[in-house]
């Protein structure tokens, strides 16, 4: 079977986008083909699958899986990253409500790559704690802001061993059975968060992760270290922006800015066995 597919990249995270509106993909499947497209050395090669379905009430339904082939219930690279590829497909107008397993959010096409989503609110926020791994106690807070995440706030960004430190505190029993995606964060000048994340269900850093940078926007506006908006800076050097509300830790009106393109599309042979 040929199925087309669009290729996106939203700060560096990239993605394989299909339309599965018509069940093209069974449910059994999703997880196998994830696994096979996002091979970088054997198919089109990705950090995650993203496919658009039928919604009952919204424009559009969004299922990611990540590149291991694990279901996750949010992507906000993705998040940005469907909304441009509904629009490509005349699915939906400039401005759009999708579905995610997360929350319902509300989409904008800004400008030709720039998108902005609003999110449902946070939850789970835990302040403070203690992890020690590879003989490194580790100072965490934990928010899900549709995926599972750890901010750590770290002196030199550069240094720090993301795959090392991030992979343990992953797996860390704190952490388990869902295990969590690991932000180091480094508070500049200007308002300003640089953010490396070690993702789960890609298993490595990669070069932004848009739940990621929410939460640590989330997190250094709680701890007092930046305002909202909060300007961000991917590990691949783009610029994102978060901004939010904050009352006594409740948080609201979550936004995230960034950008989403289109690289290339084409058609990809999908074997029997899938
Ligand atoms: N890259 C994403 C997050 C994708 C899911 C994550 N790896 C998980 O399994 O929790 C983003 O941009 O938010």
């Amino acid at each position: 079977m040929n199925i087309n597919f669009s290729k996106l990249t939203a700060a560096g995270n990239d993605f394989v986008l299909i339309d599965n509106r018509e069940s093209v993909i069974a449910k059994e499947d999703c997880q196998s083909l994830a696994k096979k497209l996002c091979n970088r050395k054997h198919s089109i090669g990705a950090d995650g699958l993203i496919l658009l379905e039928k919604s009952a009430c919204k424009d559009f339904k969004m299922k990611y899986f990540n590149s291991d082939g694990s279901y996750a219930s949010m992507c906000g690279n993705g998040g940005r990253s469907i909304a441009k590829f509904a629009y490509d497909l005349g699915v939906a107008n400039l401005k759009m409500v999708f579905e995610t397993d997360a929350g319902v959010i509300n989409a904008e096409i800004l400008t030709e790559d720039r998108v902005r989503l609003d999110l449902y609110a946070p939850r789970d926020l835990k302040k403070d704690i203690k992890v020690k791994v590879n003989g490194k106690e580790f100072d965490v807070d934990f928010i899900n802001t549709g995926v599972p995440h750890a901010v750590i706030f770290v002196d030199d960004i550069e240094k720090i061993d993301v795959f090392g430190y991030g992979r343990a505190i992953r797996s860390h029993k704190t952490f388990v059975p869902a295990g969590v995606n690991v932000n180091f964060v480094k508070v500049i000048k200007g308002n300003t968060l640089l953010v490396r994340t070690y993702e789960r269900g890609v298993e490595d850093e990669t070069l932004a992760c848009g739940t990621g940078i929410i939460a640590s926007g989330i997190i250094s506006v709680l701890k007092g270290f930046a305002e909202s908006p909060v300007k961000v800076i991917a590990r691949g050097g783009d610029k994102l922006l978060v901004s939010l509300k904050n009352s006594n830790d409740k948080i609201s009106n979550v936004v995230l800015e960034g950008p989403a393109l289109i690289t290339f599309k084409g058609t990809v042979k999908i074997q029997s066995e899938v």
